[in-house]
């Protein structure tokens, strides 16, 4: 079931976008989100709740029940869940930023991920279009730091990095650039909630 309306942004609006399973949500969502919003000059940010990770060989929960769970989560008007990767029809991030920039001309739009996806980032389909064509603001993960900073996305585009207190202008930022953001972080994860039988919508696999 898809929901009734697009986002809406206005022209110059800074929107981080975080894309994600979230299957289910949980507090380490909510707690990056609200770090990014602070820390990388962002108006908005909106969940991406995608209809199934490219990468991903299990199924995730009913799109429905997880976009209802994130809405009961992350309550803040600054941020919207949307299932907006379903009526674009886009799986890759690649695409999905290109089917959002047609659709809001002028809004600028920011990358938002957790350290231990930015590990794997050069897997990711046109992962260089993508840090060529916007910011991209990390979030320390526990277990994740080192691994993301000696990652090939980390190195190749080192020059691009902000650091420290400059993180603070990602959201205006030309790409390529990038910040990796240290923080108070959160060892939650959907796999674990899952593992512990605490999602019933968890638990469904591919055919
Ligand atoms: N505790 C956390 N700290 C930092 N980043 C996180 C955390 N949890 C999730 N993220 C980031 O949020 C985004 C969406 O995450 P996702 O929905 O895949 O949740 P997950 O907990 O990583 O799921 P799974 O355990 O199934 O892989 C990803 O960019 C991920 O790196
Ligand atoms: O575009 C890709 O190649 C790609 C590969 C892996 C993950 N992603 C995106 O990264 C986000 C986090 O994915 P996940 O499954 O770890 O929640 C989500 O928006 C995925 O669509 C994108």
């Amino acid at each position: 079931m898809m929901r009734a309306s697009l986002p809406r942004a206005g022209r110059g609006q800074v929107v981080g976008l975080l894309g994600g399973s979230f299957d289910p949500p949980h507090g380490g969502h909510v707690h990056i989100t609200r770090a990014a919003l602070r820390l990388f000059g962002l108006d908005r940010v909106w969940w991406l709740v995608s209809p199934g990770n490219p990468l991903k060989t299990n199924a995730p929960a009913p799109l429905a029940e997880r976009l209802a769970a994130a809405e009961r989560l992350m309550v803040d008007p600054r941020v919207t869940v949307t299932d907006i990767e379903a009526r674009t029809g886009t799986r890759y991030t690649a695409e999905t930023i290109e089917a959002l920039m047609a659709l809001y001309p002028g809004v600028r739009f920011v990358w938002l991920m957790g350290a231990d996806n930015l590990a794997g980032f050069h897997r990711w389909e046109r992962w260089r279009w993508i840090m060529e064509t916007v910011p991209v603001g990390v979030l320390a993960r526990p277990e994740e730091r080192i691994s993301a900073r000696m990652s090939p996305a980390a190195r190749i585009y080192r020059e691009a990095r902000l650091r420290g207190q400059r993180a603070r202008l990602l959201g205006r930022a030309e790409a390529p650039a990038w910040a990796f953001q240290n923080l108070p972080m959160m060892k939650v994860s959907s796999s674990e909630i899952r593992a512990a039988g605490r999602w019933r919508g968890g638990g469904h696999t591919l055919p």
